[in-house]
């Protein structure tokens, strides 16, 4: 089939490969010339792993190219949209990415001769607006299916190829409705041949189901971030306390790994997101609770400075504190709403000095200018004379560090682990301070 998809970010680029590699005909369409030109010499333009070697077979095959003229989707029959939706300064959700798209896109709709046109939004969007954008659709013919993605950072390209579910919000007449999904069906062929689950709904629900499984994974992590709080009021541990809450299937293990919280280009955003449209609809009191989750996480970054602060004493303006990871999660370099980064950049006015190090997102931070901390090339370098140790995003890199050699290396063997992702009974034993987030 011949697709295009709009927007080649963390979502687009991932899903325009993977949809290549699934034999089909992909033209991928992005306003940053740079991207595309990247991508067009099948090269990611962020770390994501797996997918340099997607985009190279498929741009290779001839099945994957990239273009900024939004004309590329004349005459082509599957139009995913993949445009951002970032928090706008009332914490509502920005949709003039998915409206500039979607105006780009109408001259250029109503000219596949393939059979029945579609616009697959996978952006994640306040609930309502695939309803509106389909009023300016609908005249040109094409039909819009709500498809959110699921996907996670740094399992992109296997979340895209084998998805656990995934989501169809259909228009309300039955006619259109049935050939859209049928077109779907055909361009998703090998993941529903693969048994993985096909659900069918309203615009509505489907907007819905997207957000309300990004705020319950926030909840959860929030939640487990309290009972660290509490844990570590009282010498409880967390981990073992997670451990055993987890074993509940009902509750499930997953998810509720305790630490400095959750950032990245998705869940922050969309919890404030859900919280402004439930407001405008009347329901702001329902979803409250997002506020306090939203709350908790803010607090766990700065309760972390705080720890930091107490252990470096009174008088902490000599210290030096590396903070191992500045990606808002391990396998990605998206440093958007980075807790770690947070926490050197809201530590550094306090202390001497603080240098970050990352594997992936490190050398693009480098390039930054006017930043509050250093940035070192390896972990050697950043452990060098280090007066605390914050571990800030669990790459395997340090969580495997060797606790012996890291205690040769700084001035003060005292770690915060903000991920509890140490070993702490070989840092201990290797002679570190060691306290983690809910656990001593
Ligand atoms: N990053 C992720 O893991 C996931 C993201 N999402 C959702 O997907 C959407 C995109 O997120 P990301 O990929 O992370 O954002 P991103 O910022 O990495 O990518 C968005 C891309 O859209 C491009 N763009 C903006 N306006 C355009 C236009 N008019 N025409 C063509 N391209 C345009 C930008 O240049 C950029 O490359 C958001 O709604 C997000 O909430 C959903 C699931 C997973
Ligand atoms: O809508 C989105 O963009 C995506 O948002 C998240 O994916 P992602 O942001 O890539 O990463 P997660 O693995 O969810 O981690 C988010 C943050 O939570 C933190 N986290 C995660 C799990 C945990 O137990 N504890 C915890 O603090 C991570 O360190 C990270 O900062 C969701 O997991 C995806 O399903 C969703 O598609």
């Amino acid at each position: 089939m011949r697709l295009t998809v709009i927007g080649c970010g963390y979502l687009g680029a991932v899903h325009a490969a993977a949809m290549a590699e699934m034999g089909h005909e992909v033209i991928g369409v992005d306003v940053d010339e740079a991207k595309v030109e990247a991508l067009a010499r099948g090269r990611a333009p962020f770390f994501e792993p797996g997918l340099n070697e997607l985009l190279e077979r498929n741009v290779a095959a001839g099945r994957l190219s990239f273009t900024t003229d939004p004309g590329a989707v004349r005459g082509r029959q599957v139009h995913f949209i993949g445009v951002g939706t970032p928090q706008s300064p009332s914490g509502a959700a920005d949709l003039s990415y998915v409206d500039a798209a979607v105006e780009a896109m109408l001259p250029h709709l109503g000219h596949c001769a393939d059979g029945q046109e579609v616009v697959a939004g996978k952006s994640t969007v306040p609930v309502g607006t695939a309803a509106r954008l389909a009023q300016a659709i609908d005249p040109t013919g094409a039909a819009l299916v709500w498809n959110p993605e699921f996907l996670r950072e740094g399992f992109a390209v296997d979340d895209t190829l084998s998805p656990d579910r995934m989501v169809y919000g259909l228009p309300e007449d039955p006619g259109t409705a049935q050939r859209a999904q049928a077109v779907l069906d055909e361009v998703y062929a090998p993941i529903l041949r693969a048994g993985k689950p096909r659900l069918v709904m309203d615009y509505a629900t489907s907007e819905l189901v997207k957000i309300s499984a990004n705020a319950f994974l926030a909840t959860k992590i929030s939640f487990i971030n309290a009972m660290a709080q509490v844990c570590d009021t009282v010498g409880a541990d967390v981990t073992a306390l997670a451990a055993a809450i987890g074993m509940d299937e009902r509750i499930g293990s997953r998810f509720l790994r305790a630490g400095i919280g959750f950032g990245g280009g998705c869940l922050p955003k969309d919890i404030r997101a859900f919280q402004a449209r439930a407001a405008e609809l009347g329901v702001g009191q329902a979803l409250g609770f997002l506020a306090e989750v939203d709350k908790v996480n803010e607090s766990v970054r700065r309760s972390v400075v705080d720890t930091a602060l107490g252990l470096l004493g009174p008088e902490p303006g000599g210290a030096r504190v590396a903070v191992l990871g500045a990606a808002f999660k391990p396998d990605s370099d998206d440093m958007r709403n980075s807790p770690a980064l947070d926490v050197a950049a809201d530590l550094a006015p306090s202390v001497g000095s603080v240098v970050v190090v990352d594997p992936e997102a490190g050398p693009l931070l480098a390039g930054r200018e006017g930043l509050p901390y250093e940035v070192a090339a390896t972990t050697q370098e950043a452990l060098a004379d280090a007066d605390l140790v914050i571990l800030g995003t669990e790459w395997r890199q340090f969580t495997t560090l060797d606790p012996v050699e890291a205690a040769g290396l700084v001035r003060t063997p005292v770690v915060i682990d903000g991920r509890n992702a140490l070993d702490r009974s070989a840092w201990k034993a290797a002679g570190w301070a060691y306290t983690g987030i809910g656990r001593r």
